[in-house]
């Protein structure tokens, strides 16, 4: 993938031409969006929109830090849809990670996800978000046991992926309603690098394949069901539904 690939800590040419290595990242000194190594995190930005500001992974801090402390815990309605009651806690895998913020409201109530993400310059962002994540003394000693990120596409790996996880989640890009200049600042910058995932029908057969238990798949709720497939079983918020489907038992 190109994209112009920014080094502001100093890691020097033949740092930035291994990480652009290890994630087959291409510079592209004309790209609109860049990926700056800062001495703080890897930042994505869209650079013909620089008020917008970058986008980082942070799990320790920040607004996911705020939510985790704050926010409703097994309340969540991602909690709720992915069965969590009492003592279960189902093993998750997230196939569609992105920010991993979905995965980490599940990780923080003590839920292990496995999360997959094939946007070379998203996991990137996500890998050197879990890295500070595991450092941190805070939530390091339980992120490390809870959250893993493999690097792939989901349409290939669901079957290959051993042990099977009890649910499966599915959060795939939507195109957006609301008119560009109303979606949050954040959500454009990370639209423009990822756009709308047109193949994502094609994710619910090995989802459901995969899960001994249930398919979670978030939309918007203007969005039809994935792969056209409806469901009586959902957990409805104020513009989302989370639509549950059986998996395969073992
Ligand atoms: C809407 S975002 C997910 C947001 C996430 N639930 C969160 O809380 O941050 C969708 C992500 O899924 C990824 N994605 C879409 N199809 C995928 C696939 N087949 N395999 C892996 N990742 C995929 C996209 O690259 C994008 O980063």
């Amino acid at each position: 993938m190109k994209i112009c690939l920014v080094d502001e800590k100093g890691a020097g040419d033949g740092a930035l031409s291994a990480f652009a290595a290890r994630w087959g990242l291409e510079h592209d000194e004309d790209s609109p969006l860049a990926l700056a190594l800062t001495a703080r995190h890897l930042e994505l930005r869209k650079r013909d929109e620089p008020k917008l500001g970058g986008i980082f992974v942070d799990f320790a801090g920040g607004a996911m830090a705020h939510r985790r402390k704050f926010g409703g815990g097994r309340g969540e309605a991602v909690v709720k849809a992915v069965g969590v009651k009492g003592d279960y806690l189902p093993e998750v895998v997230d196939a569609t990670a992105g920010l991993g913020r979905d995965a980490f409201v599940l990780a923080c109530v003590g839920c292990r996800v496995r999360m997959l993400e094939r946007n070379p310059a998203v996991a990137a962002l996500l890998d050197d978000g879990l890295a500070r994540g595991y450092a941190d003394p805070e939530i390091g000693p339980w992120l490390r046991e809870r959250l893993q990120l493999i690097h792939a596409s989901s349409l290939t790996a669901l079957g290959d992926i051993t042990p099977r996880p009890q649910v499966v989640y599915l959060d795939p890009m939507f195109p957006h309603r609301q008119k560009s200049a109303l979606v949050k600042k954040e959500m454009r910058v990370f639209q423009a690098l990822v756009g709308p995932d047109t193949d994502a029908d094609g994710l619910l057969a090995p989802a459901r394949r995969l899960a001994t238990k249930r398919v979670v798949v978030k939309r918007p709720d203007y969005a039809p069901p994935l792969a056209g497939e409806a469901t009586a079983n959902a957990v409805v918020t104020k513009g989302h539904r989370f639509d549950i489907y059986a998996g395969t038992p073992e």
